[in-house]
């Protein structure tokens, strides 16, 4: 096993406010790692400090070590445009650009100077699951996607730009179950190529797809392992009655 992306001793605030307390985390190549947790406990800071999306917040104060394999993700040698083109992300509520299906793939292409020729265009969204859907409307504007297909078009923008990891933030919350199932069999595709972190408040979603679990409790992570065990036997009382809803 191979750890693709980590963190190690993390702490973030924002202001005076510790949002992380040493948050060591390892996100191993071609898994899916899901965070789970109770709302606020740090899940998608932890999640966007990978792709340094707290960069432009001023009073963000970042502590620790965060790794692409061995390159330090904050060191100032390295351009914020490279991270984000090998750390891709997705959000909770899909965000294509206004513009067409076409060309929400091309423009991301076209600004990190690749190649955007149709051919690659097509790639992008036959890994996303969605070429079959759109081939015959490519110049229609995104926006008239359904929300299910607008979130496979944000993750053929990702995959577009040859990322090697993925980062999702609760990519299904906005969507129906049939679109959900949807995505999750995209997200076990796609494993085969890149490495998923998911941030997702749904249990049986990160058992039907994460192969490895982290329960994190107000900033901390309280307990990790394959995803089977952190369900089936989990350590700690906290944990257990999270995943059994007894908070959340
Ligand atoms: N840019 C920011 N400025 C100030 N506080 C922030 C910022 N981003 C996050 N926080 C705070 O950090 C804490 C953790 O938030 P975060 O969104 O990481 O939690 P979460 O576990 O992902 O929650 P949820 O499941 O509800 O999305 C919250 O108290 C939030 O208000």
């Amino acid at each position: 096993m191979k750890t693709k992306l980590s963190a190690e001793n993390l702490n973030i605030s924002f202001a005076t406010k510790q949002v992380l307390k040493n948050v060591s985390v390892e996100f191993e190549e071609n898994k899916i790692t899901a965070l789970i947790g109770p709302s606020g406990c740090g899940k998608s800071t932890l999640l966007r400090s990978f792709n340094r999306m707290h960069d432009l917040v001023p009073y963000a104060k970042i502590q620790g070590s965060l790794k692409l394999e061995d390159m330090d993700i904050y060191s100032k040698n390295v351009p914020v445009t490279e991270i984000r083109k090998r750390i891709g992300m997705v959000f909770q509520k899909a965000n294509p650009f206004p513009k067409s299906i076409y060309d929400n793939i091309a423009y991301g292409l076209k600004i990190n100077n690749l190649p955007h020729d149709k051919s690659v265009i097509e790639k992008a969204l036959t890994e996303a699951f969605l070429w079959d859907e759109v081939k015959d409307d490519l110049k229609m504007p995104a926006h008239r996607l359904s929300g299910g297909q607008q979130q496979r078009l944000c993750i053929a923008r990702a995959v577009a730009l040859r990322p090697e990891v993925i980062l999702m933030d609760e990519p299904c919350s906005a969507l129906d179950p049939v679109s959900t199932i949807k995505i999750e069999e995209l997200i076990l595709h796609l494993k085969e190529k890149y490495t998923i972190a998911i941030v997702t408040h749904n249990m049986q979603q990160a058992q039907r797809i994460a192969d490895h679990t982290y329960f994190m409790y107000l900033g901390e992570v309280k307990e990790s392992g394959p995803t089977q065990d952190i369900f089936e036997n989990p350590k700690h009382e906290m944990t257990k009655n999270y995943i059994n809803g007894v908070f959340g």
